[in-house]
């Protein structure tokens, strides 16, 4: 049960960030702006035809309304003298038609102007978000291996994905529509002021009242907003976990208690959809009325004043006009900032991921050390230092040698440091101290991909990436004709399961496919490191997960690819490394015994114990 409420606790805990991002203002407002502005540097051209088209957007939006009024006067006179004559009112091209065209003109332009912005800003929001995917994508590649050991997977994708996402669209509405808002705002009070300040006054105090509630308003909007992601976690949370571990569920008959977790949750996400909802499409047009209200005021003051002679017909429907212009944007401006606040906080992010240290850069070609090729495939570790973290030495004096040929055995308990080594031996990590060579290079000095394209591994976690089974064979080598590609399933004992599959080497698979079983992927993945031939092999024995049968074929297969080649074998089962030419025998990171099978049992030491544990 305890186990339960912590993992209850764990949902809710990313429940909890998802709604505080919500509510999240950026850390630093203007740098980040100064920076997603150098980010978007091809693309400012884009940005200036955007202000441009607002810029005559709001001109000619303001300007109709002043123009409808001009049209509303001409026809109303002329219908009003046509109407004292007793003749009939008819529109010409001099008598109030050039006007209606002109009005006609005038929106049609504003409408044009409108297109152009929105599709220009598209453009600039679309452009700037793939600038950003692409720098974090090249990034992703330079961060070292401990970028992304104290990083959820979820959180960088997140990043990838949703923050850039939700920065463009905040672009492509936000702040065109801020930006639009301000023009229309600022111009529609000038007009009204210059109209009559009296029911500009009017129309102000209302503004300012509405802009108060409405600010309110989107604070309590935004905390509901944040209770709906936090049941949105909850439940994404508990159907993840129902699907994830529905073998266990149905084996310890808790399929009921699973789906009431579920009903509950849901039924507490519709409570808050339901508040939420109320709130932005109920209390919105609440805070309309207060702008209702102040039209109804300012008509009754206009109405006076129209038969008072103070007012035309044409100028009391033109401020009309100048009020719904600037009140629909006002109602929504708090909202509008606070989306714009958040997708400011999520390019934050995105820069933050921009920010990390990277790994060390490769030496330049010319001044890189070099293997010759092919690579005998002598390796040796002279006093090497290591910690995962600066302040947790692990390793603290490793020294072996692996001679061109050689079967190199790594024991050790779990947690001994067996991987370590082999991560510091492909450079995934950068040692502390001491050396690595090849061949009697330093490794350090090397191209990072030069240096790899020696080794060939085979781990536990045998990864399929999404494809035909040939093309994963040939992950590699690329370039691989489908002769060598079955060539190397033959050798890896694969083929014939592979000609059993419906579409054969052409049959697609993918990483969490359930059409390929978890020792077929590691044959696969031998059958990957045989076809690029490489000097030196890393295999990590994967056998807990397999029927004897298929162990058999992966333990050939291994032993077929190790022919000729200098092997590292991490080792689960003693047997399977008595005749290693050297065993590493590991403890807390340290290899506390190195020697060959005899010469160990003969020492009596922490391996000769070992080896009586498992077999006598
Ligand atoms: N990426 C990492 N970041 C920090 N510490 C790590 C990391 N990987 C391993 N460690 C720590 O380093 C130590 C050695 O781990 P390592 O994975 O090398 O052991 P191992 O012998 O391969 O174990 P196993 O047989 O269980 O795979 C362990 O204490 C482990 O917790």
């Amino acid at each position: 049960m305890a186990d339960k409420d912590d993992a209850m606790d764990n949902t809710a805990d990313s429940a909890t960030d998802i709604a505080t991002e919500e509510l999240e203002v950026p850390r630093d407002t203007w740098p980040t702006i100064r920076r997603l502005w150098d980010a978007a540097r091809s693309q400012h051209w884009r940005f200036y035809l955007v202000m441009v088209s607002i810029i005559f957007y709001t001109g000619f939006s303001l300007a109709a309304p002043a123009y409808s009024a001009r049209v509303i006067d001409v026809l109303w006179d002329g219908i009003s003298e046509a109407f004292a004559r007793g003749g009939d009112f008819t529109v010409t091209w001099d008598n109030a038609g050039r006007d209606i065209i002109i009005y006609l003109g005038i929106w049609t332009a504003a409408c044009g102007f409108y297109s152009l912005q929105s599709f220009t800003m598209a453009g600039f929001a679309e452009k700037l978000n793939l600038e950003l995917r692409n720098r974090i994508a090249h990034k992703l590649n330079r961060l070292p291996l401990a970028f992304f050991d104290s990083h959820k997977p979820g959180e960088v994708v997140s990043r990838a994905t949703n923050d850039l996402d939700k920065m463009s669209e905040v672009l492509q509405t936000g702040l065109l529509r801020l930006l639009t808002a301000v023009g229309a705002i600022a111009g529609s009070v000038i007009m009204m002021f210059r109209y009559s300040p009296l029911l500009a006054s009017i129309f102000i105090c209302f503004a300012v009242l509405s802009t108060v509630v409405t600010k309110l308003v989107a604070k309590r909007n935004l905390a509901l907003a944040a209770e709906r992601q936090k049941w949105v976690g909850h439940l994404t949370g508990a159907v993840e976990e129902a699907y994830s571990g529905r073998v266990i569920i149905r084996s310890f008959n808790r399929e009921q208690a699973s789906s009431a977790d579920i009903h509950r949750i849901s039924d507490k996400l519709a409570e808050a959809s339901r508040r939420a909802d109320f709130m932005t499409n109920a209390i919105s047009p609440a805070i309309r009325m207060i702008i209702r209200i102040a039209q109804v005021i300012i008509a009754v003051v206009a109405g006076g004043m129209l038969v008072a002679g103070q007012l035309t017909v044409g100028v009391f429907q033109a401020f009309f006009q100048y009020i719904y212009h600037a009140s629909e944007p006002l109602t929504q401006m708090s909202f509008t900032i606070n989306t714009l606040q958040s997708a400011l906080a999520s390019v934050e992010r995105v820069f933050d991921i921009l920010d990390e240290a990277e790994v060390e850069p490769d030496p330049a070609p010319a001044a890189a050390a070099h293997v010759e090729q092919p690579t005998q495939g002598h390796v040796a570790f002279e006093h090497v230092r290591f910690g995962y973290s600066p302040d947790k030495p692990l390793m603290r004096d490793v020294s072996f040698e692996a001679r061109p040929g050689q079967k190199i055995a790594i024991v050790g308990a779990t947690g001994a440091g067996k991987t370590t080594l082999i991560n510091l031996l492909m450079r995934f990590y950068e040692i502390d101290g001491g050396c690595i060579t090849l061949d009697g290079v330093d490794t350090r000095a090397m191209d990072r991909g030069e240096l790899r394209q020696n080794f060939g591994m085979v781990l536990q976690d045998a990864w399929l990436f999404d494809g035909t089974i040939a093309d994963n064979i040939a992950y590699g080598c690329p370039g691989a004709t489908r002769e060598q590609i079955v060539e190397a399933a033959r050798m890896a004992h694969v083929d014939f399961f592979v000609r059993t599959m419906p579409q054969g080497y052409d049959t697609h698979v993918a990483n969490d496919a359930e059409n390929i079983s978890q020792g077929q992927r590691q044959l696969l993945t031998i059958a990957r490191v045989i076809l690029c031939d490489p000097k030196i092999l890393i295999l990590d024995e994967a056998t807990s997960s397999v029927d004897t049968r298929t162990e058999r074929a992966i333990v050939h297969a291994m032993e077929t690819l190790m022919q000729g080649r200098t092997s590292f074998v991490i080792a689960h089962r003693l047997s399977t490394i008595v005749d290693a030419d050297l065993i590493l025998v590991m403890q807390a990171g340290t290899i506390i015994e190195q020697g060959t099978h005899q010469d160990l049992l003969a020492a009596g030491g922490s391996y000769a114990e070992l080896y009586r544990s498992q077999f006598m």
